[in-house]
């Protein structure tokens, strides 16, 4: 085994991991926040969701399959969630020195490399994750031997500004026009939506859309505290007084909660993992989903035009609301998956369908 550098993961609380580097060697700091999937660290790293956080993988095996090409389709790349590592470093208890893969283009450590990304391997995850459940995220480093750097929260900046595109771009010839806002939305939303007819036109996150000729507003996932996305908030509200239907994933089920007169709070240490189970209100029908998010929206301080749609039985938690009487829905979990279960990805179909209806289709 070659000689890897030594390398220490530091809470805020001072407890300390020791390990070894096995990305680009250098020191960074962020909030801590563990991921309970087995799979799908191409997709984890590159979500924009986790910008300015150091991502711990409770699963201990890491890197076995490598890091795939870096082919594009539409003009997106089709192995990734966006053009480059979001996460501030990577934790992972036994990192795989071989891979293998059909499609494994580099080692996850030289990737990480590539895109200036700290590892550090050799920690035992499951114990660190016990802590962050017990005292809740926290704050935290990573840090080389040579080079000591200060705690930094990143929920204080507005991490959406930072990932968002800074020019409209359009994607695919379909024949529905969707407007995406894009406050650090994952490639395999635009996929989605092209598989559906669609013309997806990406914005900033501040863009006003309203006197844009399309047919139906999607708001994506993003980073950091929903109440830093001021702009999109008041575009939403704006959009709310008409009746083009409106999709919201993650961070977009948070603002548009939001944009209707409700509020969000932060949850102890969040839902990251492959197997949240959601149940939709009123049905008996529960669905296993795909998850990464730190905040939820309070669905009790909406007003009574809106009801929840699906709730987490775990902690029973808002999973998503829906208007009563307008097309407006959102989940908290992602149905574009990506890592994850494709099980709600039929909720695309039923946003296309209130396209349809509302274009007398
Ligand atoms: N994936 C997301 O959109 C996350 C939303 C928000 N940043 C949160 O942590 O709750």
């Amino acid at each position: 085994m070659p000689d890897f550098k030594s390398i220490k993961l530091v809470l805020e609380d001072g407890t300390v991991f020791k390990g070894k580097s096995f990305g680009y060697h250098k020191s960074v700091a962020g909030e801590v926040v563990f991921n309970t999937a087995m799979t799908g660290y191409p997709e984890s790293l590159t979500d924009p969701s986790y910008e300015g956080q150091i991502l711990v993988s409770t699963y201990p095996l890491v890197g076995n399959y490598g890091v795939p090409n870096k082919e594009r389709e539409n003009g997106i790349l089709k192995y990734f969630e966006s053009d480059r590592i979001h996460v501030k470093g990577f934790v992972i208890s036994d990192y795989s020195f071989e891979y293998s893969h059909w499609n494994a283009r580099e080692s996850l450590g030289e990737w990480l490399k590539e895109h200036k990304v700290p590892g550090i391997f050799g920690v035992d995850t499951r114990a660190l994750t016990k802590i962050l459940r017990e005292k809740g995220t926290m704050l935290g480093k990573i840090e080389t031997e040579e080079e000591t750097v200060d705690f930094f929260d990143p929920n204080k900046e507005n991490l959406v500004a930072r990932v968002s595109t800074r020019e409209k771009k359009t994607f695919g010839n379909g024949k529905y026009k969707i407007v995406l806002v894009d406050t650090g939305g994952k490639y395999n939303i635009i996929r989605c939506l092209l598989k559906r007819d669609t013309t997806v036109t990406v914005v900033p996150w501040d863009y006003d859309f309203n006197n844009d000729d399309y047919d139906g507003i999607m708001l994506a996932n993003g980073p950091g505290d929903p109440q830093m996305c001021d702009a999109t908030i008041n575009n939403v509200s704006k959009a709310l007084k008409g009746d083009k239907p409106i999709f919201g994933i993650c961070l977009g089920n948070q603002l548009l909660g939001t944009a209707a007169g409700g509020t969000t709070y932060k949850l102890k240490y969040g839902h990251r993992a492959h197997n949240h189970p959601v149940i939709k209100v009123g049905t008996g029908t529960c669905y296993i989903t795909s998850q990464n998010h730190g905040y939820v929206l309070d669905a009790d301080s909406l007003n009574d035009e809106w009801e929840p749609l699906f709730i987490n039985i775990n902690d029973n938690t808002n999973e998503g609301i829906r208007h009563k009487s307008k097309p407006f829905f959102s989940t908290q979990f992602h149905p574009e998956a990506s890592s994850g279960p494709t099980d709600t990805e039929f909720l695309f179909d039923e946003f296309i369908n209130l396209i349809k209806k509302w274009k007398g289709d």
